[in-house]
Parts: C-alpha cells; sequence; structure tokens
C-alpha cells in the first residue's frame, strides 16, 4: 500500500501544487484498497474533510490508475499517531523551515503561509506603493492606526502576498503574538465544522484570542448568511479588543454584492486600498527580480537582452502568470541546455503569448519608428542600404519580432518581401547592439512605450 500510495502522492503533486501537496496529500496514509474503496487513515478530521471537498477526485483516478483497478469511495480514519506528517503538528523552527522553503505552518491555527511571500520578495511600483506602505505599517504592529486594512484589486496582483508578508514581518516583531492568515472558504467550513461537531465555544475562543486576524478573499462569504453573521461578531469582538485585522477581496466592500450593508460598512472604516493593475516598469521589475531566483536555482542558464522587455510588454494580464511564463522559460532552457533567446521564448511561450496578444501591428511599428527616426515611411520597404535607413528599418523588425506574434516570413513580407533571414540577421543585429549601446536601449524602450500606450 505504501509504495503504491507514493507513487500515486508523487503524481498529485504535479496536479494540486506542491503547497496543497505538502498541507494535504502528504500527511494521508493509504491502508487498504478493497472493493473500491480506498481507506486512509489521516491526521484530523479537518485534513480529512478538506482533502474529501477538494481532492477526492484526483485522489480517486490517480489510484485507479496506479492500481488498475475501480476506486469509487475514499474512507477515512483519524489517526494522527499513525500518520507521519501531521501539519497541524508542523515545528515552526527555523531547521524545519530552511529543510521546506516553500510552505510551512508558522501559522498553526489557518492555512499555510508561503515562505516566499515577503516584503523583500515584494517589488515595490507606482500600482503597489500604497498597499505596500500600509502593509508595512501593520507588520510594524506597534499601534492599530486603521482597523481592518482592507487590501483589494484583480487576481494576481500580490494581495496574498503581501498578507503573507503582514504575517511573516508581524510574527518576527512579535514572536509571541498568535497571527492566523485564513482564507474566507476556510474560515466558513471551520465555523460549520464547529457547528456540526458542537464546539462553536471553542471555535468562538480560538478566533477572539488571535492578535492579528486576516482573512483572504473575504468576497467568498458573499450570500452565505451565517457566516457572514459570525464573521461579523467575530470581527467586531477583535476591533474591540484594539486587534489587528486585514482582510483582502477581490473588490471594494460596496462592490461586494451578497454582502449584508453592515458588514461592508464595518469593512469601510479602516483603510481601503487599492492594488492597481501593473504597469510596464513594475512587470519588468518583478521580472528582473525572480529572474535572480531562478539563476540561483538554475546556475549556469543566460538570458539573452530583450527578453524580459519583451515578456514585460506581452504579458500584462497579471503577475501570476508572467511568473508561470519565467518559470515555464526557465525549465525549458535547462532542460534542453538552450539559452533563453527571443526565439525559444516565443516557441515555448506561443499559447500565453497568443492569450495576451496586444494587437500592435508590423505597420504601426514601422510608422512609429519611421517618425521616431525621421525618415520615410516608404524607406521600411523599400531597398535603400544606407545606415540612416538601414538600421531603424533594422529596429523595425527587431520590434515586430518582440511586439506581435508574426512569423518571421510574415514579417518579411511586410518588409517589402524580404526573406525572413534577411529579418532574423535585423532582429540579431539590433539585439546585439542594445547590449553595448545604450542610447539604442534606450530608444528601443521608448518606442516599445509609445507603441503600447
Ligand atoms: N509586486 C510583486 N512582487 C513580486 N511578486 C509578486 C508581486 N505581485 C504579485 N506577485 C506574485 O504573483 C503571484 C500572484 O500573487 P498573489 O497570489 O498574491 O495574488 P492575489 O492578488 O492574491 O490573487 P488572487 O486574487 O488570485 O488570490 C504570487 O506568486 C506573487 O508572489
Amino acid at each position: 500500500m505504501d509504495e503504491l500510495w507514493m507513487q500515486v502522492s508523487a503524481k498529485l503533486e504535479g496536479a494540486v501544487g506542491a503547497n496543497n501537496h505538502d498541507r494535504w496529500i502528504k500527511p494521508l496514509r493509504l491502508t487498504a484498497l478493497d472493493q473500491g474503496v480506498a481507506a486512509f487513515d489521516a491526521p484530523t478530521r479537518f485534513v480529512s474533510d478538506w482533502v474529501n471537498r477538494h481532492f477526492a477526485r484526483q485522489i480517486l483516478d490517480g489510484l485507479a490508475e496506479a492500481s488498475g483497478t475501480r476506486v469509487e469511495r475514499l474512507r477515512f480514519e483519524i489517526r494522527p499517531e499513525r500518520v507521519a506528517n501531521n501539519p497541524e503538528r508542523a515545528p515552526a523552527d527555523s531547521a524545519s523551515r530552511a529543510a521546506a522553503p516553500a510552505a510551512v505552518a508558522t501559522n498553526d491555527l489557518g492555512a499555510p503561509l508561503d515562505q516566499r511571500f515577503t516584503f523583500d520578495n515584494f517589488v515595490v511600483g507606482k500600482p503597489n506603493e500604497l498597499a505596500h506602505a500600509a502593509a508595512r505599517r501593520v507588520a510594524e504592529g506597534e499601534r492599530v492606526s486603521f482597523n481592518p486594512l482592507f487590501l483589494y484589486g484583480g487576481v494576481g496582483l500580490g494581495k496574498t502576498h503581501l498578507m503573507h508578508a503582514i504575517a511573516h514581518e508581524f510574527q518576527r516583531n512579535h514572536p509571541d503574538a498568535k497571527v492566523l492568515y485564513l482564507s474566507a472558504e476556510q474560515f466558513m467550513y471551520r465555523f460549520i465544522q464547529a457547528l456540526r461537531e458542537s464546539t462553536i465555544m471553542d471555535f468562538k475562543e480560538m478566533f477572539r484570542n488571535v492578535h492579528l486576524l486576516m482573512v483572504d478573499d473575504v468576497q467568498f462569504i458573499a450570500g452565505k448568511e451565517s457566516t457572514q453573521e459570525e464573521f461579523f461578531h467575530t470581527f467586531n469582538a477583535l476591533v474591540d479588543k484594539g486587534k489587528q485585522i486585514v482582510i483582502s477581496a477581490d473588490r471594494a466592500p460596496g462592490e461586494i454584492k451578497g454582502l449584508e450593508e453592515r458588514i461592508k460598512s464595518r469593512l469601510s472604516c479602516g483603510l481601503l486600498v487599492d492594488l492597481h493593475p501593473t504597469t510596464y516598469e513594475l512587470r519588468l521589475g518583478i521580472l528582473q527580480s525572480k529572474t535572480d531566483a531562478f539563476r540561483a536555482q538554475y546556475p549556469g542558464l543566460s538570458i539573452a537582452p530583450g527578453v524580459l522587455e519583451f515578456l514585460a510588454h506581452r504579458i500584462t494580464s497579471n503577475v501570476r502568470v508572467l511568473e508561470g511564463a519565467l518559470q515555464r522559460l526557465f525549465a525549458v532552457a535547462n532542460l534542453t541546455h538552450r539559452e533563453i533567446t527571443q526565439d525559444l521564448t516565443q516557441d515555448c511561450l506561443a499559447d500565453i503569448l497568443r492569450a495576451s496578444d496586444r494587437r500592435v501591428s508590423v505597420e504601426e511599428i514601422q510608422r512609429k519608428v519611421a517618425d521616431h527616426y525621421n525618415i520615410r515611411l516608404s524607406d521600411m520597404i523599400g531597398p535603400k542600404r544606407v545606415r540612416n535607413v538601414a538600421r531603424p528599418r533594422q529596429i523595425a523588425m527587431y520590434l515586430s519580432k518582440q511586439l506581435t506574434s508574426r512569423s518571421l516570413p510574415e514579417i518579411g513580407r511586410r518588409f517589402g518581401g524580404r526573406d525572413h533571414t534577411t529579418i532574423m540577421h535585423g532582429v540579431r543585429k539590433v539585439e546585439e547592439l542594445a547590449a553595448g549601446d545604450e542610447t539604442l536601449a534606450e530608444d528601443l524602450d521608448l518606442l516599445r512605450r509609445l507603441l503600447e500606450a
């Protein structure tokens, strides 16, 4: 059984992510597989219920595939003494953290905190500077100046990252304080569990004894009346005691439909800060910082000039997608022992790039570049080879390759029917020159921004 489970568990890591895997799958032990029922030992009821709700399908499929038999049901027995890695008892000492840098339970009452989500790893720019400053202030924990701090903004813009950073820093400044970070979904789940098990008093006490409560994705409780009621009381009790609360949501309290008015108004009492969509500069900063981290992980990999700028320009949806793109790029380059070039980037990220295609046209690029260098638009496609015409033309070729998803032959056709090798030569030439020529690099940056606007 152990061997079978090891095999399935390893596969599940890819499907559910390392954090979930560490927290929920690893603590389970498969004890029997009989007549379509898989029996497990689990450390707590909370873990088994969570697994049942969130990962049952993947576990059933994984077991069926690995065992070659039909598996239809999961059964759990709560045996904390029999499972090796009980997350609820995970030690929070620094040695164990060093061994598992990605996820660890410093936050033993709530969800695990990601060790990578710190203030040091958070890149600050115009769109998030206010949120970052407010988060820093709360993390000092000196006095409660605004309660709650309400962070909101679109998907993948860093709300969770900032909340974890606050939790880490607050705990560092106040080692004895109880910090509780959890998602609104977990809040609801724990509340229902407490009702079911008649442990509501314990539940209330647990929440009311924390020094810092952080609830992520609060929009989740919209429309869930009794959870809202309980949340409201917890919230008031903590505010009355002068304890800090941090909340995040995908939109401002007033815009969350299905949220009671009194909760909206309570949530709006403190400081509301908005994480704005990223700018080109912030995206580039984040990419540079993540690249430094990846370099440590993949020593020896090199990245050609212009690739990060290309990604920052083209992937504008959110930071999670940007990060995923870079991660994929490093993994592929590592596996294939290749340098990360523009070509590799376009091959390996074709799907992501297509999805966030900015639809800048080659014609528009030619027009802007011709204006910038004061040459005629017709020279872009004409045959002139003098330097003051040929160089801007190569720059336009380079930008066309960077900013559009056109292939080299397609770009060639738009430059007066030139061959794709001529375009490739132009692109390479500009890459080489930009690496050593600051004025050219600045020109490219400016043109990119003009085209992005
Ligand atoms: N300014 C930043 N600097 C560094 N990394 C960032 C920044 N903003 C976001 N990230 C990274 O982007 C990813 C997504 O961020 P996070 O999970 O905090 O987003 P979110 O706003 O909570 O999104 P969701 O609404 O989906 O929960 C994380 O890996 C995070 O580290």
